[in-house]
């Protein structure tokens, strides 16, 4: 016997036992339309139920999806209404079936793949639009709006009795990642609780509803199609729910809605309404807010689905009874068929403009303002071109008249000029001569879906693994006593996505932080990035540059580090700390005279050079006498330009001003002389002195850190072999700096200090306390200094930060301030 081509379809799908159920076998499938359960009240009898198609507890959601629910999404191409609902006490697998989950795509996912999927060959106007609303204790929200505590959203209906939500939000969509997005945020609004039968239990019915408008075979025609997946909320029996008195609340509003649901299914089964949804008086759909909106699904001009989800196991059975008997009055619900399409004015021979009037008097308008540019496109009028679809044959045009006299759709306003059509399901079945592409499509679909679930699956199997790898190691490491998770475990757990997209962020702040000279702070984030996407080879050969240059910029604390070494075991010092500025550089090694502490003599060990330069081959040599340093350089003729630079380095460095009563010659003749004592500041390369321009437009010296274009670095190495000294002795007696018993003595000191300091007597051009507290302040301490005012404590602080500590007297100098304020400095301790 087949069945009325508009009867409500019943699905049954049986879910497997869950972890904690008791596995039987009261229910099985029989074929694959037949449902053979055991009497709940005989357990010696059977019963059983025959609907469109059953499913056992292995059935995939493909093997449900594709005979059955694929046509209802398809018919709704041809301007038809579809509804697909799932029905079954809590826990039975409604959610499941109807959306799934990553691994398990349900209908809605695979639907509006579908849909996305066949939207050209099936001339879908684009956007698509969604509604997704949820009826929670008999009030209707919104689910793509914020939750608030407002009132509910009324329910309506349009001249052609159908019911719709006033107010619903409409999502225009052109992909399905769109859909995806938006449903996803959406789902999380649904209300859903924890109960003793389903930890994650559907509180609320849910109704997400597409709309589609395509194009018709001719070129006045479009289609408005509906699409409803409805997930029900499951009956409850009470008894076993351990309801608190809030779930109690909304059980009972689920149990009257469902319990209307089934008067109106009788309602519908009892002849007196022959199955006229106009006549609905008699049909009690406006018992409950579910009904209401199910009103053109059961009984009215919906192609419609049942699904029913049955919960295996006997302690279900007397709930599967009842659900397997309300299905089978369901499927006796025999729906009209229509379709409904609107007849554009057959005036107006441009068929571009038709369709745009079409979309705008769709409300598609306000969409196309708020869409992006790719949106657009999708929308353009080119998509209705006469040549395309609209030349395939097509049953003739219904000339406007309308049988049921009935002309609106979706409650929108339509031109006078425009009819409506409902055709008759016979009219829509001759309609689908589109098998032939259907198929090609179908493998579109399927291999997508395929695609989808395969990478999903994949991913979950990767963090799986991942996971288990890290409990692995944390049981190791418990046994161990070592249970620390390191870095790179954690890092283990990240997918390769967000590693890239960590190590990018990564790159790009320490690119910012190198450019702005940042280098340490640079390296860190770059060390960082590395560690997120080690597979980034040219950012670890940046590294070990950038590694390299720190280095060479941090020479200070090696030699410190070195000397102390070295004051133990007296022994050779390797350091190096002449690097020449433009044309390569040599590598020098002091070497330390044992009883001493100090260097008699520097040697060249190397050469630190430009990579196109060959290896130079001057030579410095250094004798010590009374503390200084005689440093003699000679160059093959060959290498001079070398050496000059290195000289010309020491001559034009911070250091300079010390050195500066070195005769010019000395210089020409390729050796210097310089006091070791003190320590001093060498520049690796030539120090650009840069004039600033202050705010009075007064030029002010200062020492830029900036590389200019000439490729002169500007970085100095702080050079220090002597720790400073804590006693310095005058030329007249000792003087204790700690110590200020006679004021005018000290000033007198000072300014000789001052005075030696000019004159680069060492001696006398220290005060360590002093220095040291200076060293220590912050701005606004040094601006408490007698002559230092703002401007001079930035100088200092500038002059710290670009070359270290203030050592002695001199690096004031140095550092710009004149004589006068230096001595006023000294004289305010
Ligand atoms: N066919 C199936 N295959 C595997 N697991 C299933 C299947 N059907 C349901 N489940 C599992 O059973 C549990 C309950 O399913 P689900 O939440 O879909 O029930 P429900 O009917 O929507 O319940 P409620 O009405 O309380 O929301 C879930 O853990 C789900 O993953």
């Amino acid at each position: 016997m087949t069945s009325h081509p508009n009867k409500v379809q019943v699905l049954c799908r049986i879910r497997p036992f869950l972890k904690d159920e008791t596995v039987d076998n009261t229910i099985s499938t029989e074929g694959d339309k037949t449902i053979k359960v055991q009497n709940h009240r005989d357990p010696t009898k059977e019963l059983h139920y025959t609907f469109d198609a059953c499913f056992d507890s292995k059935a995939s959601q493909k093997n449900v999806y594709f005979p059955y629910v694929k046509n209802l999404v398809d018919s709704v191409f041809e301007g038809q209404s579809s509804t697909i609902f799932c029905y079954g006490v809590t826990g039975a697998g409604k959610t499941f079936t109807i959306q799934g989950d990553d691994l398990h795509l349900g209908i809605i996912p695979r639907a509006m793949m579908q849909i996305f999927a066949n939207g050209n060959a099936r001339n879908i106007i684009y956007p698509i639009k969604m509604s997704y609303y949820e009826v929670f204790k008999e009030n209707v929200y919104d689910l793509l709006r914020e939750r608030d505590s407002g009132p509910g959203l009324p329910i309506r209906e349009d001249s052609n009795r159908r019911t719709f939500v006033a107010g619903l939000k409409e999502e225009l969509l052109t992909s399905f990642e769109e859909f995806k997005k938006v449903f996803n945020t959406a789902a999380k609004r649904r209300r859903t609780a924890s109960t003793r039968l389903n930890a994650n239990s559907s509180r609320s019915h849910a109704v997400l509803m597409i709309k589609i408008c395509s194009k018709g075979n001719s070129d006045n025609i479009i289609y408005e199609g509906q699409l409803n997946l409805i997930d029900l909320a499951g009956s409850e029996d009470n008894r076993k729910t351990d309801n608190n008195r809030e779930r109690m609340k909304e059980s009972t509003a689920i149990n009257q809605s469902l319990f209307v649901l089934g008067k109106v299914i009788e309602a519908l089964n009892s002849g007196a309404v022959s199955f006229s949804y106009f006549v609905k008086s008699r049909i009690p759909y406006r018992d409950s807010k579910m009904t209401r909106i199910l009103q053109d699904s059961l009984g009215g001009g919906s192609k419609s689905m049942m699904i029913v989800n049955i919960a295996p196991g006997e302690s279900f059975l007397q709930d599967t009874q009842k659900t397997l008997n309300y299905a089978t009055k369901a499927r006796e619900v025999v729906n009209k068929d229509r379709v409904f399409e609107r007849v554009m004015h057959s005036a107006d021979s441009n068929s571009r403009k038709r369709s745009a009037d079409f979309a705008s008097n769709n409300g598609y308008n306000s969409g196309i303002n708020e869409l992006s540019n790719s949106k657009r496109k999708k929308l353009n009028i080119d998509n209705f071109n006469d040549n395309d679809s609209f030349s395939r044959p097509r049953n003739p045009i219904n000339n406007g008249s309308n049988s049921n006299g009935r002309s609106r759709v979706y409650g929108e306003k339509i031109n006078s000029t425009d009819n409506l059509n409902i055709k008759k399901g016979n009219q829509f079945s001759k309609i689908s001569n589109l098998k032939n592409h259907t198929s090609s499509v179908e493998e579109i679909v399927v291999q997508k879906i395929q695609t989808f679930e395969k990478r999903t699956e994949n991913m979950s199997n990767e963090i799986t693994k991942r996971l288990d790898r890290l409990e692995k190691k944390l049981n190791d490491d418990s046994h161990s006593n070592n249970s620390m998770i390191v870095d790179s475990d954690i890092l283990d757990l990240i997918s390769p996505t967000t590693k890239l997209k960590t190590s990018k962020a990564l790159l790009v702040k320490g690119k910012e932080l190198e450019k702005s000279g940042n280098l340490h702070e640079a390296l860190k984030r770059f060390e960082q990035a590395l560690h997120y996407a080690p597979e980034l080879v040219s950012l670890s050969k940046h590294i070990d540059k950038l590694r390299n240059k720190i280095k060479v910029y941090n020479e200070q604390p090696v030699i410190n580090n070195d000397l102390k070494k070295s004051e133990k075991n007296q022994e050779s010092l390797p350091i190096h700390f002449l690097q020449d500025s433009l044309k390569g550089g040599d590598l020098f090694s002091p070497t330390i005279k044992k009883n001493t502490k100090k260097p008699s003599e520097i040697t060249r060990v190397g050469q630190l050079h430009n990579q196109n330069e060959p290896e130079g081959q001057s030579n410095i040599s250094s004798i010590t006498s009374n503390n200084k340093w005689k440093v003699l350089a000679s160059a093959s003729k060959k290498n001079k330009s070398i050496f000059k630079n290195t000289i010309f380095s020491l001559s034009n460095s911070p250091f300079k001003s010390k050195s500066s009563s070195f005769p010019s010659e000395d210089l020409t003749n390729n050796s210097l002389l310089f006091n070791y004592e003190d320590g001093g500041l060498f520049s690796k390369n030539l120090i650009k002195r840069k004039t600033n321009k202050n705010e009075n437009g007064i030029e002010e010296n200062g020492i830029s850190r900036k590389i200019s274009e000439s490729k002169i670095l500007t970085q100095s190495y702080k050079f220090n072999l002597k720790k400073p000294q804590r006693h310095i002795v005058s030329s007249d007696s000792e003087y204790d700096s700690s110590s200020n018993n006679n004021h005018a003595n000290l000033k007198k000191t000072k300014t000789l200090m001052v005075n030696n300091a000019a004159n680069h007597d060492s001696k006398l051009a220290n005060d360590p306390t002093l220095i040291n507290s200076i060293n220590k302040a912050d701005l606004r301490e040094l601006v408490r200094l007698k002559g230092v005012g703002k401007k001079r404590a930035m100088v200092i602080r500038e002059f710290i930060l670009n070359n270290g500590y203030i050592e002695n007297v001199y690096d004031l100098i140095n550092a710009g301030l004149s004589k006068t304020v230096v001595t006023n400095i000294l004289s305010t301790e």
